[in-house]
This record gives structure tokens, C-alpha cells and sequence, in this order.
């Protein structure tokens, strides 16, 4: 598997800008580029990522989607005076020409197309183009919002073409609607397009009818161009997972693309003049981890916007420190996303339905009594726990990135073990290359330091002397991830409920204020959660007699199918959102021997889990399968998530399980909210 993350950056794309007076187009700077590249000198992330130069796109490869008109007109700018350049930016949309523009132009192509390269050559696992001008307004016969050739549309027809790819996932979290992205793929099936923007009921540029929800793609398209409008800006982290975590990754993962690319905008980010919106740098830590668990990882991030210097840059470290695979720093915020996300997320999904198996069973409905900008106002801002982002939206844009920097900054302590994942033992049979690298051994804890610490704190939970053998591996491996020596740990043990109760105390001991316990299988032990300070969600076959869900014990009956491909809406409809809500200061996942779970569901938990807790994560095994371990040790190891094959979408039945479990749930877990209608 391909290892390595690619950053594109040229100085040379710095020299397009703007010569004469244009309060539109005066925010699309050189220094954008300039100061973003100087962070990721500055936070040591350019040395640690393999260098890729730039080259210009040829005029074939920018005829793959561009006009020969357009690229002629683009062209004879380079011979032009400043006032035949004023002349000819007229001609089109928020844009602007300088001599430099259509080489810069070119580069920023190129740029895109050597990322796509060295991602499909398996020269890097995924990378990073920093690249101006960018391109999402682009369209095949104009230049628009600053955009002159459509980089990110150029490359998915170029992996197309060169790679014979089927499916290209385009997600563009720029904070404006890629139009020109939409048009150019809006009936190919093969390219599926997700955009968020700011919308504000079409008011908000391009204030374009076909950037709302229902624009769904057209003819053999249709289900396969996704519009999520945001109706008020203020939007947040918890409404940017939300979005993720109820439209977009269910239909990812449905989807199956072999290539993702990412029209990467930071104008969604907190303190953009454009944007006006409150999500903060981790988030697109976060987001970018998600869309590494798909297409094997195979992931290109290539810039769009972004207008606030220090919010820009921040962001754009974040996402390449987490295409580095480093653990992620907590997201910030109160988890609750506001009433106008959650009414555009319903609308977005139930304008999909038709087009979705995994939405055919969940039966959104449209919000047909839209509530009128006053009501969302009134409504969204009554949410009592925005309170701290109030505290920091109350100023201008610039000092609201300072003062989130001054407010949160300093509790975002880069995690420093690097993922490093320890196990006690591994099986005799398990050939050492076939573990990732960071895998070690660690030897146990010796007999009487064992004794020591279980029969001081956990004598009543170890009845035999047996339990308190395999005891050893876990405490063992857990003591380094409570101390930081790594950042998560395999265990084996014979009695994992036994293991998992005297390493939930142990953890709360250590003082973990909260500890997530993921338990697949049936047990006989379950710790008492009453205090908050445990959330156990327990995956088992059966109903577990008198055991009802609560707040912090969930039971999910799923017996998964033959090839396990039908928990993902489990995962990424339940699971996910519960974690982030209760944001987790360390995760343990075991798996009992009478497991009901396949393989490829237990690694999607991890695989999409590791963002939390700063990847803290303890993995107890009590079954002996190898393949099960070697698994896990990939998933924990950061090593992208297995393929998963077709998508199987759940029975009717379990739907239903996860329908009424988030009705009961999603006023303590507001992360499960996805419709108004249920009673919010
Ligand atoms: C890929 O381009 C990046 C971008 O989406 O950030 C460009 C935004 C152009 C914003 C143009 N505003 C025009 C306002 C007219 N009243
Ligand atoms: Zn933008």
C-alpha cells in the first residue's frame, strides 16, 4: 500500500494579480499562497511530505473540459496592455487577468494533474496542491469568481482518461457553489459532486437557482451532484460533521470511488470576509481524515479559496498534517448542529432518495414548511451552546481568528506521540512485514507489578488467578497510551468484558473524564455508567434480556450479513455522530469471541473513530481469528480502510433499530439529529 503524502507549491503562481482598483476581486491574493506555504515551514510539515514539482498543463489536457474559444481568449492575454486586461476581465464574472494569469493558470492545472499522477502511480499514498488562480467557477467557455480553467474538473477527466477511472468522488467544502464543477458533470454518473455553500435562500453569490438542494444532476447524472445550501452563515464544526456524517459519507461509501479529490476551499472557515462562518482550523482535520477511509486512501486536496491569511493557513495545515496521519487534535465547539443545517440536511436528503439505497429505508420527507429566515435567525441563535462561538463572532473577521486562535489554540497541543500502535504479542504466525510499521512489541508487565496494581484497585472484577494473567496485556498496553507513550494499543485477552471493566476503571483512576467503550459481542460484565464518565454502545447479536438503551449504554442488535458491507449506516449514521457528541478522551473497542460484527465493520469503526480522542485507542481481542488481529493492527496503524465491495444496504428491520434509537437518543446526542421533523 502506498505510503507518503505529495505537496505541489510553486512560488511562480504568486506573480498573477490584480492591477487596478476591484473591491470584488482585490481579496484573491498572491500572499494566500505565500503564507500558506510559510505555516507549513513554519509548523515543520513541508519537510516530512515529498516534494512534487509543479509543470503546466498542455492545451490538450485543459481541451479535456474547456473550449478551444476560451482557451484562445485565455491565451492572448499574455501580449495584452492593463487596460486591454480590464477590458477582457470585463467580459466575465468576478474575474481579472494580469499577463502572468494564463501561466499561472497553466501551472495551477499541471499542478492538479502531477497530484493525480503521483497518487495513481503510488508514488504517495494522497497529497496537496497549493495552487492559484483556483478553479471551481470555471465553466467550459467562461472565466468566473476568480477562476480561470477548472484545475479540480481538468483532473478527474485526466484520471478518467489516463487511469480508465469509473468513479471520482469531487467534494468541495469551498464555502461558495462550484457551479462550473456542477455544470461540467452534471449528467455523468462517473463523477460524484458534493458542494456546501453559503446560500442564504439564493441571495448569497452566484445566487443561482441550480445551487439549491434539488439540483440533483441531470438525465443519466441525476442522483450523482449533491447541493447542500447553508441558509445563514455562523455555520459551525457541528454543523460541517453533521453534514458529513448524514449526507455525504453515506453516499461516499455507497458510491465507491476509486479516486477522491478535494476542491478545497477555507473561505468555510472561521474569520473569512467571504464566508462569515464560525467552523474552526481542526475541523478540516476531521474531514479530511473521513475521506481518507476512501478509495484506499487515494486522496488529492488541491486549494480553491480562503481569504482570511491566518485562517487559511492554519486550515491548510491541519489538513496536510492529517494527510501526514497524525492523531487529530479534538474538535472544538458544542456538538449540536443548528436548526438551519439540520433543515437543510433533511432536504438535501430526501431530494436524494430516489437515487440512494442506503436512503430508500430512512424516511426523510422534505421540510415543506421551510421557516422563514426570521424563525431560523430567532431559533439558531437561541441555541444556548453557541455561547463561545458568540463570544468570538461578536468581533470582525480578523480577530475572530485571533481570538479562537488565543481561546482554543493553545489547548490544540499537537499530539505529540506519533501513531505509534503496541501490542503485547503477536501471533507466532503473523508474518512481521505484513504489520504496519509503527507496530510494536512491548513486553508485559511483570507478575507481582500486576498483582500490585489489579488487586488494589480491581480485586472484586478478578475472580480467577487465569483473568489475571491475560490481565496483564491489557493494563499493560493501556498504562502506555494513559502516559502517551503511544497512541494505541492492540491487547489480546481470553475474557475481554473481564479486560475491558478493569481497564474502564483503570483509565477513570488515571483520570479520563470520558471513556468510550465500543463492545461487539455478548458479555456478561458491563461496568456501571452512571456518571457519564463511561458511554458503552454494545453491539450484539441478540436482544439482551431487560437491558435497555440509556444515555450512556446503547444496545445495538445487528447481526451483520454474510460480507458485513450493511453496518455502514449503522457506523456513519449512529455511532459516528453519538462519539463526536460525547467527545471521548479515550476509545476502547472490544471485540468478544462470539463476535456479530465481520472484519470490514469492526476496521470502519476504528477507521473512522481514530479522529477522536487524539487517536487514543485501545483495541481487546478475545478472538483468536488472525485475520481479525491483523485487521485491527492495519486500521489502528492509520493504514486506509480495507475495500469494502458493494454496499449492501440493512434490512428493513434494522433501520427501523437505528430509527428509533436515534429518536430517543438525539436529545442527549444532538450530533443523530438529521430531520426537523422528529420532534426537535
Ligand atoms: C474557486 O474560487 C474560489 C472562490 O469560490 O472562493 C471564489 C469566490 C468568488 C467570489 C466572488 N464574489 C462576487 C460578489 C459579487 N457581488
Ligand atoms: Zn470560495
Amino acid at each position: 500500500m502506498a505510503s507518503g503524502t505529495a505537496l505541489i507549491y510553486d512560488e511562480a503562481m504568486t506573480r498573477h494579480k490584480l492591477l487596478w482598483n476591484d473591491p470584488i476581486c482585490d481579496i484573491e491574493v498572491p500572499e494566500r499562497l505565500s503564507a500558506s506555504y510559510e505555516q507549513l515551514q513554519c509548523y515543520h510539515l513541508v519537510e516530512r511530505c515529498i516534494p512534487v514539482p509543479a509543470r503546466e498543463g498542455s492545451e490538450e489536457e485543459i481541451l479535456l473540459v474547456h473550449s478551444s474559444e476560451h482557451l484562445e481568449a485565455a491565451k492572448s492575454t499574455q501580449a495584452m496592455n492593463e487596460e486591454e486586461l480590464k477590458r477582457i476581465s470585463g467580459n466575465y464574472d468576478s474575474f481579472f487577468f494580469h499577463p502572468n494569469t494564463y501561466h499561472c493558470a497553466r501551472l495551477a492545472v499541471g499542478a492538479a494533474l502531477q497530484l493525480v499522477d503521483s497518487v495513481m502511480s503510488g508514488k504517495v499514498c494522497n497529497g496537496m496542491a497549493l495552487v492559484r488562480p483556483p478553479g471551481h467557477h470555471s465553466q467550459r467557455n467562461a472565466a468566473n469568481g476568480f477562476c480561470l480553467f477548472n484545475n479540480v474538473a481538468i483532473a478527474a477527466e485526466y484520471a478518467k482518461l489516463k487511469y480508465g477511472l469509473q468513479r471520482i468522488l469531487i467534494v468541495d467544502w469551498d464555502v461558495h457553489h462550484g457551479q462550473g464543477t456542477q455544470y461540467i458533470f452534471e449528467e455523468d454518473p462517473s463523477v460524484l459532486y458534493f458542494s456546501w455553500h453559503r446560500y442564504e435562500h439564493q441571495e448569497f453569490w452566484p445566487s443561482l437557482k441550480e445551487s439549491d438542494y434539488d439540483a440533483v444532476g441531470l438525465g443519466k447524472g441525476k442522483g450523482f451532484n449533491i447541493n447542500l445550501p447553508w441558509n445563514k452563515v455562523g455555520m459551525g464544526n457541528s454543523d460541517y460533521l453533521a453534514a458529513f456524517f448524514h449526507v455525504l459519507l453515506p453516499m461516499a461509501f455507497e458510491f465507491d470511488p476509486e479516486l477522491v479529490l478535494v476542491s478545497s476551499g477555507y473561505d468555510s472557515g472561521i474569520g473569512d470576509p467571504e464566508g462569515q462562518m464560525n467552523a474552526t482550523p481542526e475541523v478540516f482535520a476531521h474531514l479530511t481524515h473521513f475521506l481518507m477511509q476512501l478509495a484506499h486512501g487515494k486522496l488529492c486536496v488541491i486549494l480553491e479559496g480562503g481569504y482570511h491569511l491566518r485562517s487559511l493557513s492554519e486550515s491548510v495545515c491541519m489538513t496536510v498534517r492529517t494527510l501526514l496521519r497524525d492523531p487529530l487534535p479534538q474538535v472544538t465547539g458544542e456538538m449540536a448542529p443548528c436548526l438551519s443545517a439540520i433543515e437543510s440536511i433533511q432536504n438535501v436528503r430526501a431530494a436524494h432518495k430516489p437515487y440512494w439505497k442506503w436512503l430508500t429505508y430512512e424516511d426523510t420527507s422534505f421540510l415543506h414548511n421551510l421557516s422563514t429566515k426570521s424563525d431560523l435567525v430567532k431559533t439558531a441563535d437561541t441555541n444556548p451552546c453557541r455561547d463561545d462561538e458568540a463570544k468570538i463572532t461578536d468581533s470582525n473577521g480578523t480577530d475572530r481568528i485571533e481570538r479562537f486562535l488565543e481561546l482554543h489554540m493553545k489547548n490544540i497541543v499537537f499530539p505529540v506521540p506519533p501513531i505509534k500502535t503496541a501490542t503485547t504479542e503477536l501471533k507466532a504466525s503473523a508474518d512481521p512485514n505484513t504489520f504496519p510499521v509503527h507496530l510494536h512489541v512491548v513486553k508485559e508487565m511483570d507478575k507481582n507489578e500486576l498483582e500490585a496494581l489489579v488487586s488494589d484497585f480491581h480485586a472484586d472484577l478478578v475472580e480467577a488467578n487465569k483473568t489475571l494473567l491475560f490481565l496483564g496485556s491489557t493494563l499493560t498496553i493501556l498504562d502506555k497510551i494513559l502516559k502517551k507513550e503511544v497512541c494505541s494499543g492492540i491487547a489480546e485477552s481470553p475474557a475481554a468484558s473481564a479486560s475491558v471493566a478493569v481497564a474502564l476503571r483503570h483509565s477513570l483512576h488515571f483520570g479520563f473524564q470520558r471513556v468510550l467503550c465500543i463492545f461487539v459481542g455478548d458479555t456478561d460484565i458491563m461496568p456501571s455508567t452512571e456518571d457519564g464518565k463511561i458511554l458503552i454502545i454494545h453491539v450484539c447479536k441478540k436482544e439482551q434480556t431487560g437491558k435497555s438503551s440509556s444515555k450512556h449504554y446503547v444496545v445495538l442488535n445487528w447481526k451483520e450479513d454474510a460480507d458485513g458491507n450493511d453496518f455502514f449506516s449503522a457506523v456513519l449514521g449512529f455511532i459516528l455522530p453519538v462519539a463526536y457528541s460525547y467527545q471521548p478522551n479515550l476509545i476502547i473497542i472490544a471485540v468478544g469471541a462470539n463476535r456479530s460484527l465481520g472484519i470490514s465493520g469492526i476496521s470502519l469503526i476504528i477507521g473512522l473513530l481514530q479522529g477522536l480522542a487524539e487517536s487514543r485507542i485501545l483495541a481487546v481481542i478475545e478472538d483468536t481469528d488472525i485475520n481479525l488481529m491483523q485487521s485491527v493492527a492495519k486500521a489502528l496503524a492509520g493504514a486506509s480502510m480495507p475495500h469494502f465491495g458493494v454496499h449492501v444496504p440493512p434490512t428493513q428491520e434494522k433501520v427501523n433499530q437505528i430509527k428509533k434509537l436515534r429518536n430517543q437518543l438525539q436529545q442527549d446526542w444532538k450530533m443523530l439529529q438529521c430531520s426537523v421533523n422528529d420532534g426537535i
